[in-house]
């Protein structure tokens, strides 16, 4: 497999300063990126999360070209970005939130004519991708509407085809989700897991949106203060966390407190006793029931997988 991206040892430190008096300021140096090594391969989706801070955007920033590392060697496409950020710009698409790509006071059709100069992409190349980024994000209704008219969802559908225009190699989605409906949402994620599985591409997402991740990512690259923390499938992040499923039951009488239950433990009764959720620790739920069956009067009964905002509420906590 190709690596497209490969970071080693990348750093990046910003010197900060304090108001410690009414002259005196103190330096401090913030490493927002410390020592990360990572490789992508050719039409990987890597899902890149992290809690607030934890040096996401930074990371993106240098694969881009926008900042120079403090320390470390990063390459994409073969490239490294600074120095070769024109040649760059070719091979990658970027949406990140703050910035827009587009024209403000143009029809967002009008945006893309223009991208279509800027790249120098052939016409019938622009109109093949345009049509797609048509049909798959449902453009049409809004493709005459001056940009900034457009609602979040709508703007963000457009920055995604702007970003694919001139069919980069590598896309690079800093929070396409955020601040979005239900529906745009279901949009954006539809389209990138047909980018996905068209596997052409090679993308990487930050986002805060667990779902994004469930719904689209095989890989997870999990940063906490610069650090890489977990870098593996969502099955080997809950593995690796102990991520339980678990039981909840109905009842028609109460709860019996002192029943034992081997390899498994009650989190919550509820309901005056009458609902019961028992996490699984080292048994089955078929080993539960039969237990169960002959202890107390069941009325109904469900499993509940694991769930990823457990798990990365866990690890964000132990850190
Ligand atoms: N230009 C800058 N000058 C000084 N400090 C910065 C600068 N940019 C980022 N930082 C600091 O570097 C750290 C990492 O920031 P970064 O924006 O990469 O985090 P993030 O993971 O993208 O966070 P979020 O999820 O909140 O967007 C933070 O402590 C931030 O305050």
């Amino acid at each position: 497999m190709t690596a497209v991206i490969k970071t080693s040892a990348l750093r990046k430190d910003f010197t900060v300063w304090h108001k410690t008096g009414r002259l005196r300021r103190q330096r401090r140096v913030v490493s927002a990126v410390d020592g990360v090594d990572l490789t992508v391969t050719e039409g990987e989706l890597l899902g890149y999360i992290g809690p607030n801070g934890a040096g996401k955007s930074t990371t993106l920033k240098m694969m881009t070209g926008i900042l120079s590392p403090s320390g470390g060697q990063v390459s994409v496409c073969g490239l490294t970005p600074v120095p070769q950020r024109t040649t760059l710009a070719l091979r990658i698409g970027v949406v990140f939130g703050q910035r827009s790509q587009l024209w403000w006071d143009l029809p967002l059709s009008e945006s893309f004519s223009l991208l279509r100069h800027v790249y120098r992409v052939p016409a019938a190349d622009h109109a093949a991708r345009l049509r797609r980024c048509r049909e798959l994000l449902d453009l049409d209704a809004f493709l005459a509407t001056p940009v900034r008219q457009l609602s979040l969802g709508q703007r963000m559908r457009g920055e995604l085809t702007a970003a694919l225009l001139h069919g980069p190699k590598v896309l690079f989605l800093d929070e396409p989700t955020i601040g979005l409906d239900v529906l745009s949402k279901q949009a954006v994620r539809g389209f990138l897991a047909e980018l996905d599985a068209r596997g052409d591409t090679t993308v990487v997402l930050t986002t805060h949106d667990l779902a994004d991740i469930e719904k689209l990512c095989r890989r997870l690259v999990v940063i906490d203060h610069g650090r890489v923390v977990h870098d593996g499938t969502v099955a080997q992040l809950h593995a690796a966390y102990r991520s339980r499923r678990r039981v909840v039951v109905d009842l028609d009488a109460p709860w019996p407190a002192d029943l034992v239950l081997p390899g498994a433990s009650v989190e919550r009764v509820e309901a005056d006793g009458l609902r019961v959720t028992i996490a699984l620790e080292d048994t089955t739920a078929g080993e539960l029931l039969g237990r169960l069956a002959g202890s107390v009067a069941l009325r109904d009964l469900s499993v509940r997988e694991p769930e990823i905002d457990d798990v990365i509420a866990r690890l964000y906590a132990g850190r």
